[in-house]
């Protein structure tokens, strides 16, 4: 297990890391997420030994880094993959480190052979692809046989193959027990990789939870309605109704509506109730990345001034108000799907941020609507 107990670094001005409490645990994947400078890497580099904290500690299996016997054997890290000697072949590379460790020679062709590289073994390393080089990164990480891994980035330059291959790996590694640790910037497979998500912004802890609860916790679930014909007529006609209702209608660019605020079979009754057709009545889940753009959006130190999260936003209930003004849904505890209305409906918070350990776990078990 890694521990950080308010973990902090600054470098001169700059604090980097602030104030960082978390736990990493055994046997789950754990992503670790935020935007770009937000302190990532730092904080791997203090795990590691590498940057000393200007205050707090981080502590793996129990030890500072530095104070384990042979850390190689306990921990493996990813953090550059271009950190290598390039005029030195891959097997080369990987047998220095492991008689540096006390590592048998065949844990060598062991690992070469798991990430992939026996025909590139004799190849000096400055001749490598990017995604070589991951995973001749990944092959050191794996070398010592650790409990516990960190991985910076591990899929930056890899193939379609390559990133369902190391998401395999990460999800056997945890399942052997392992602690593994990840940062990536791919939400789509942030999502299917990691079980649990520590997400940091300016150096600071926003959320320590599972992936599950993140997306559901700070993301407004919707119906997607398209009215049958191509005409305004039935869908303002349709919009009017749900509305009566207490639903909360926004207008999609395509022409469909986004309901929040009603259930879908309730929609569908409505729809029969007015004598329409539907063409379509489909809960939406919100993405990972949806989620993630979400809670960080205030966090983003760099920006284009051309910000393509724009698009992102467009059709979003808390930017798009211009279809309809009227009052916001009802918090009415239904059974079924319940599209929940936006979070400026319940008071323009869009994240339930647990301010103590446990407590979004009692909050939901207080009101199991709120955790669906
Ligand atoms: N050695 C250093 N000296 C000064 N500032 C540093 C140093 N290392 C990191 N920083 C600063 O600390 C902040 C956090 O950087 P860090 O590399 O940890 O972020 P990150 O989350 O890993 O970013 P990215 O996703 O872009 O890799 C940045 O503002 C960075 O410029």
């Amino acid at each position: 297990m890694i521990e950080a107990v308010g973990l902090t670094k600054r470098f001169g001005a700059k604090t980097a890391v602030d104030q960082l409490s978390f736990q990493v645990r055994p046997g789950h994947v754990t992503g670790f997420l935020g935007p770009n400078g937000s302190g990532k890497s730092t904080t791997m580099r203090m795990i590691l030994g590498l940057d000393r904290p200007t205050a707090g500690h981080v502590t793996i299996n129990g030890h500072a880094f530095r104070e384990l016997p042979n850390a190689q054997r306990h921990v493996g890290a990813l953090l550059d993959a271009k950190a290598m000697h390039g005029g030195r072949r891959a097997r080369t590379h990987l047998l220095s480190i492991a008689q540096l460790s006390g590592i048998p020679e065949k844990r060598v062709d062991e690992v070469l052979a798991v990430v992939g590289l026996q025909d590139a073994a004799r190849q000096r390393t400055k001749g490598f692809s990017l995604g070589m080089g991951q995973r001749l990164g990944i092959a050191t990480a794996l070398l010592g046989d650790p409990q516990v891994l960190l991985f910076d980035e591990p899929v930056n330059g890899l193939d379609p193959e390559g990133i369902l291959w190391v998401r395999n790996l990460m999800r056997r590694l945890a399942a052997e027990g392992r602690t593994v640790f990840v940062s990536s910037h791919l939400m789509s497979e942030m999502a299917v990789t990691a079980d649990h998500l520590i997400v940091i912004g300016r150096g600071r802890l926003l959320a320590d939870m599972s992936t599950q609860e993140f997306i559901t916790h700070n993301s407004a679930g919707f119906a997607r309605v398209r009215v049958a014909g191509t005409g305004p007529d039935g869908r303002d006609a349709f919009a009017e109704i749900l509305r009566k209702d207490g639903a909360r209608v926004l207008q999609e660019p395509d022409g469909a509506l986004r309901v929040t605020g009603l259930e879908l079979p309730r929609i569908s009754d409505l729809a029969h109730e007015g004598g329409l057709r539907l063409w379509e009545l489909s809960p939406h889940r919100a993405s990972l990345e949806e989620a993630y753009m979400r809670m960080t959006r205030s966090s983003v130190e760099y920006t284009s001034t051309d910000d393509p999260r724009a698009q992102l936003w467009e059709t979003d209930p808390l930017a798009l108000p211009q279809w309809e003004e009227g009052p916001a849904a009802p918090e009415v505890p239904q059974t079924g799907f319940f599209a929940p209305p936006p979070p400026a409906a319940t008071g323009g918070s869009g994240f339930l941020m647990p301010s103590e350990p446990g407590e979004l776990a009692a909050s939901a078990q207080n009101n199991p609507e709120a955790s669906r």
